[in-house]
């Protein structure tokens, strides 16, 4: 048996080789099956619930005629078709049809319904007596407390939305109080590799012979899954075997949109196994990354085939050894292991659902601070900043340094670690509204910091300082940024900041995804209050598919993968100040974002990952932006991205387009946001080719890079160096108020330009939270 923390490891036994096992006085041949297995170092094993015999009677029953030849148009024996209404009326298995009788038998059996049932046969007939063998087959599996039952590969596109009813009907059929976790069959494309050249036909036909066009489109089996799963309203009792029998393809996002689903057993032939240079079985660099990658959902390997010789040197275990050692060199299992690194941290957090703090109107736990304080990047970035801010002023000046919302005081240590690293004069205040937090900085300040620092109890938003700072140091940024109010604490904070003072961080930009994962739109629906899904939520993903790609689209009209909905600055000298030195309303805070989105593969949008990245000073930041945290701030994990679900899910073509609008509104008492999206097809993508995130297909198949159109915005943290714009003396010579930042305008193609007439709309979302009537921040 494989330890604790090893994935599990499977046997497929298939029908054929049931017939070598023999019951003995000890041993069922179900219990003999698995005994073998374990002696062969397996952990389960994966075997036919049914036997020979019963697909023998049920074919006899269901397909065979008078003559004995299975034909649509002979008359059908009369007492034949009286067993088949027996049947049909509820009759059960014979002891010889079942594999398993008794519930320690059904222990470590990954149960597979007979392979021959065909719910989307084009024959109606067939598909309903399939239907009626389905429902027997999974309330005797239910009956044994077998855990998980695989369901037989769907093999027919035209028919996907009849399988899908018979899965959901089926799950009906075991009754309220069962567990049993159905998983569908699925390989990851090309379903007429698995067409059976010889389908059932139903006696007498009652429709025509459909299969629906064969297609090689790499969606048609993720389109089948999605009918199945929409039809069976997500339960959280369905999950994909995903079948590796035939080559993977070499586009990273067709594979991608599998790990956004309930991905829970892989099947693995031999057959997909190569031999390498001595003989030995392993597997193209495709299936190895993928594996190496979906194996941290750790789903159950099961192995087929594998004591048939196909590879001539290593023998059965060098497959199971092979699968242990692309277990061992995971990167993203490995990370998990690793102390420090976010994966580690955020272990038992992936995937969940958790209201994003409110430190303005809350006073934050103890436990809370302790948590934010584990992560040293943030604080050494502030240090840096601070640092840095401190040696760009002159070496006599003194500075004032205001800490606004010092919580239990690490930016504040921060500042005096920064202050003595550049040797510069300088004094600290640090202000807090938390009176349980002001505990703790009471105790610091006479402990540890001394005389360099004052302690202020209140809001930044009203609080007097006995003088005006020279550097305004916050931390108020949330996983979208702006979500905990930072923009308006800062408006009230600038009082207390000199007219050439700065605030760090200077800036700070929203970004934003689609995103397709069941798993979150599952734990979304569990409540049926519609608020639920009006919510944004700080969300560590895992099993989701950021459906977007890079490369302007069809039209040449997208931005990229993740876009920048907007971007505060401080201080903001712009606007009008009341006699307190406050704005007079916060309209100057309200955003407003429309994003265009590429959408190279089908998917189902279930919401908008969001992310932020801040500028502290200069060339430092803060960044949690996917594809530039690892340069900006690589290791910090104090922020999990923010998510913003969908009521419901809207399907997306190949070659979409998305246009997502997102609005930060306000009024006196509260910020909320409101989102929206639109789907559109246009009306050159359906003639073309699937298109890739990295590239597109070319008329003979080959990838070919994708032409950009459309260049996303760089981060003007990432792009400072290397353009040197940004050195702290380049920097030192722009006008005080400026952030820096880069402008780049998105250029189009006019070729491509086809206006708004250039695409079909195919769908929308709701409004979503309207006036904020189901989440919002309290000022
Ligand atoms: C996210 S915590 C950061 C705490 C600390 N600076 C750190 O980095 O560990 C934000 C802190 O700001 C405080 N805060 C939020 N709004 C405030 C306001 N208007 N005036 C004063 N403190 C505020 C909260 O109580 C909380 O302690």
């Amino acid at each position: 048996m494989s330890s604790g923390t090893q994935i599990p490891i499977a046997l497929h036994v298939p029908p054929s080789q049931l017939e070598q096992f023999q019951a003995t006085s000890e041993l069922s041949i179900a219990q003999a099956v698995v005994q073998d297995a374990y002696e062969r170092k397996y952990d389960v094993v994966c075997m036919p619930l049914t036997t020979e015999a019963w697909k023998t009677r049920w074919q006899e029953m269901c397909l065979t005629t008078s003559s004995g030849v299975e034909s649509p148009v002979a008359r059908r024996d009369a007492k034949l078709e009286e067993r088949a209404e027996r049947w049909r009326a509820g009759e059960g298995f014979r002891r010889d049809e079942v594999t398993i009788t008794k519930l320690d038998e059904a222990e470590n059996v990954i149960a597979m319904a007979s392979d021959w049932i065909e719910l989307d046969s084009p024959d109606e007939g067939v598909r309903f007596d399939s239907e009626v063998a389905l429902r027997q087959e999974i309330s005797y599996a239910a009956y044994l407390n077998v855990h998980t039952f695989i369901l037989p590969t769907p093999r027919n596109r035209a028919h996907a939305p009849d399988y899908a009813r018979a899965v959901n009907a089926a799950f009906a059929a075991c009754g309220p109080h069962s567990f049993v976790q159905v998983s569908i069959r699925i390989p990851i494309f090309d379903p007429t590799a698995f067409r059976s050249s010889s389908s059932f036909v139903h006696a007498p036909p009652t429709t025509q012979s459909v299969h629906g066009s064969p297609s090689s489109d790499f969606s048609v089996t993720w389109e089948m899954w999605d009918i199945i799963r929409t039809a069976c309203a997500y339960s959280t009792r369905l999950s994909i075997t995903l079948d590796l029998t035939p080559p993977l393809p070499a586009t990273l996002g067709v594979l991608q949109r599998w790990a956004a689903e309930p991905t829970r057993h892989i099947f693995l032939p031999a057959s997909t196994f190569i031999p390498n240079a001595k003989g030995y079985p392993v597997l193209t660099k495709a299936t190895q990354a993928f594996l190496r990658d979906i194996i941290k959902y750790r789903p159950t390997i099961i192995l087929s085939n594998t004591a048939a010789g196909v590879h001539t040197n290593g023998g059965e275990s060098a497959y199971s050894q092979y699968v242990r050692h692309l277990e061992k060199t995971s990167p993203a299992l490995q990370a998990m292991e690793t102390p420090g690194t976010l994966e580690n941290f955020a272990k038992g957090y992936m995937d969940y659902l958790q209201a994003p703090l409110q430190p303005l109107m809350d006073n934050l736990q103890s436990m809370t601070y302790e948590v934010f304080e584990k992560d040293p990047v943030k604080y050494y970035q502030y240090e840096e900043a601070v640092f840095r801010a401190l040696s760009d002023r002159q070496p006599d000046s003194r500075t004032v340094i205001c800490v606004a919302g010092a919580g239990r005081g690490p930016l504040v240590a921060g500042c005096l670690r920064a202050i003595e690293r550049s040797s510069r004069n300088a004094v600290v205040y640090a202000v807090e509204k938390n009176v349980n937090a002001f505990v703790t900085l009471q105790e610091r300040r006479d402990a540890e910091w001394g005389p360099l620092v004052t302690i202020v109890y209140g809001d930044m938003r009203t609080v007097e300082l006995p003088e005006k700072a020279d550097i305004l140091v916050t931390e108020l940024l949330g996983s979208f940024g702006d979500n905990e109010l930072s923009p308006e604490c800062l408006d009230g904070a600038m009082r207390f900041l000199k007219p050439d003072g700065i605030s760090i961080p200077a800036s700070y930009t929203a970004h934003l995804a689609p995103l397709s994962s069941s798993k979150l739109f599952m734990e979304v629906q569990s409540s049926p209050d519609q608020k639920f899904a009006e919510t944004p939520y700080v969300v560590l993903f895992q099993a989701v598919n950021v459906l977007s790609g890079d490369g302007g689209g069809v039209r040449g009209k997208c931005g990229g993968r993740v876009q920048e909905c907007w971007e505060f600055e401080h201080p903001r000298r712009d606007i009008p100040l009341d006699s307190q030195g406050l704005p007079y309303s916060n309209a100057h805070n309200t955003r407003s974002a429309t994003l265009n989105f590429h959408i190279p593969h089908a998917g189902v949008l279930h919401g908008f990952a969001g992310y932020f990245e801040a500028v502290l000073y200069a060339d430092v930041g803060l960044s949690i932006h996917p594809d530039r945290k690892e340069h900006i701030s690589p290791n910090m994990f104090s922020w999990f991205p923010i998510f913003f679900p969908l009521r419901d899910p809207l399907y997306l073509p190949a070659n979409s387009e998305l246009q997502v609008f997102l609005w930060r509104l306000t009024d006196k008492r509260k910020v909320w946001y409101e989102w929206f999206a639109e789907a559109f097809l246009p009306k050159s993508a359906i003639a073309i080719p699937v298109v890739s995130a990295g590239g597109s297909l070319s008329s003979n198949g080959l990838m070919s890079p994708t032409p950009m159109s459309a260049i996303p915005a760089p981060s003007p943290l990432l792009d400072a160096p290397a353009l040197g714009l940004w050195s702290s003396s380049a920097f030192a010579d722009r006008s005080a108020n400026a952030t820096p930042r880069l402008q780049v305008e998105l250029s189009t193609s006019p070729e491509n330009d086809e206006g708004e007439n250039g695409r079909i709309k195919i769908g929308q979302t709701t409004l979503h939270n309207p006036s904020g009537r189901s989440s919002w921040i309290g000022l």
